[in-house]
């Protein structure tokens, strides 16, 4: 890759960004792949170090030009008073931060402004809706932002400039820049982010003592609900804490569904499946998930789009999912995704095959026709 300069980025350096971990580094090495100059700070110098070591930039030193845009990417807790010094010690820079929260975070900057005489018209709270369930910059990718959208906090008194430079950064990162307030943001991501985050913690807490045999069993329904459980207790303990009360309030609603789900199945196992009520409540819960998962957007901020998952067992030896791919290209099917599932102990796996639903007739029959097993959906 060039190290010159490129010009394609809206972003005019130097960018200074504060918390070189999973988000600093992966927004330093977008920016440094754009050409624009990065300069690294993190209160660990091996995260600095590593940062820099993947390419997102350099270490910061006390001769660097001053930054025209910082950009604060440590836990919750400690962004308020780092936004706070660093609008201190940048009079001429625009400053965000990522942090997964937003409205407490303003009312402690501008706090921490009114109280300093610092300038908080040069202050724009972001959240990239991005990530990962590991830390660090060795997690980091420049493509992470790509096609999600990134929140921008509004608010009266914004120095439009400032709005732009923040607009720019989520652009020239291959984000969807989306405007909204404070509040709003915080009730929107307690749903989506927070609440999704603390089921998948609690189904894999359930794991802990469960005998190896039924975790043998597992299958991708399960990997499916628990990804996001491998995330770090600290920072999570952080977001949460500053969303506290709209994340409380959809727990309280899980909570009242599973006291009706649990109604059920204590009728049900009492007095069988038949018993008044039993059924209903169950099918009840299913199909509210059914219109809810529904109503999720695609990747890429689209209409989810329907497609048919053919599924297909594949000997586990060398190149045979290749072959198959190749013989569904000759067959005349575009893949538009796949997954692939391995049965426990078994020489076999499951390749799940996304088509458009107009070609998985002709797909299925074609492939076994070729001699492959196709799983009956
Ligand atoms: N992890 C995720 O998927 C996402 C995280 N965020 C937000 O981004 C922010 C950063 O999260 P990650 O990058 O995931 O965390 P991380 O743990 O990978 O990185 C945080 C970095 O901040 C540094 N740090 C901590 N306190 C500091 C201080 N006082 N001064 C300077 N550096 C300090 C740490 O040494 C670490 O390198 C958080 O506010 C989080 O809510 C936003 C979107 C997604
Ligand atoms: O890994 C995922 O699917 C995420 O949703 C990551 C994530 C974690 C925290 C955020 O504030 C935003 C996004």
């Amino acid at each position: 890759m060039s190290e010159e300069p490129s010009n394609v980025a809206a972003t005019r350096g130097p960018v200074r960004i504060v918390g070189a971990g999973l988000l600093g580094a992966s927004i330093g090495l977008g920016l440094s792949a754009l050409g624009v100059p990065v300069t690294l700070a993190d209160a660990s110098p091996t995260a600095r170090a590593l940062a820099r070591d993947v390419g997102a930039g350099a270490i910061e030193h006390a001769e660097d030009a001053a930054p025209t845009l910082i950009v604060v990417a440590v836990p919750p807790d400690v962004t308020a008073e780092i936004v706070a010094a660093e609008l201190r010690a940048h009079p001429g820079a625009v400053v965000t931060d990522v942090a997964s929260v937003k409205s407490v975070i303003l009312a402690e900057v501008a706090h921490l402004a009114a109280r300093d005489s610092l300038d908080l018209g040069r202050y724009v709270g972001s959240h990239p809706m991005a990530g990962r369930e590991r830390s660090g910059a060795g997690a980091a990718s420049a493509d992470l932002f790509v096609g999600r959208p990134w929140v921008i906090t509004l608010r009266e008194g914004v120095d439009p400039r400032a709005l732009l430079a923040v607009r720019n950064l989520a652009t020239d990162l291959g984000g969807v820049p989306l405007q909204m307030s404070p509040a709003e943001h915080d009730d929107a991501v307690a749903l989506v982010s927070h609440l999704p985050q603390l089921m998948a913690s609690l189904t894999a807490g359930r794991l802990v003592e469960a005998p190896e045999t039924a975790l043998g069993l597992a299958g991708q329904g399960l990997r499916d609900v628990t990804r996001v459980a491998a995330s770090d207790p600290r920072l999570w303990s952080a977001i949460l804490t500053g969303n506290a009360a709209a994340v409380s309030t959809h727990l309280r609603g899980v909570r009242d569904d599973l006291d009706g789900l649990l109604g059920a199945l204590d009728r049900a196992a009492v007095d069988g499946p038949l018993a008044l009520g039993a059924i209903a409540g169950m099918a009840g819960v299913i199909s509210a998930g059914n219109d809810g998962v529904a109503r999720i957007p695609g990747k890429h901020g689209g209409r989810r789009k329907r497609y048919t998952e053919v599924t297909v067992l594949v000997p586990d030896e060398p190149g045979e999912l290749g072959r198959l791919f190749t013989e569904i290209g000759e067959i005349g099917v575009n893949i538009e995704d796949f997954q692939m599932e391995h049965a426990t102990r078994q020489r076999v796996g499951m390749a799940i095959v996304s088509v458009i639903p107009a070609s998985a007739q002709t797909l299925e029959t074609s492939l076994e026709e070729r001699g492959w097993r196709v799983v009956a959906q």
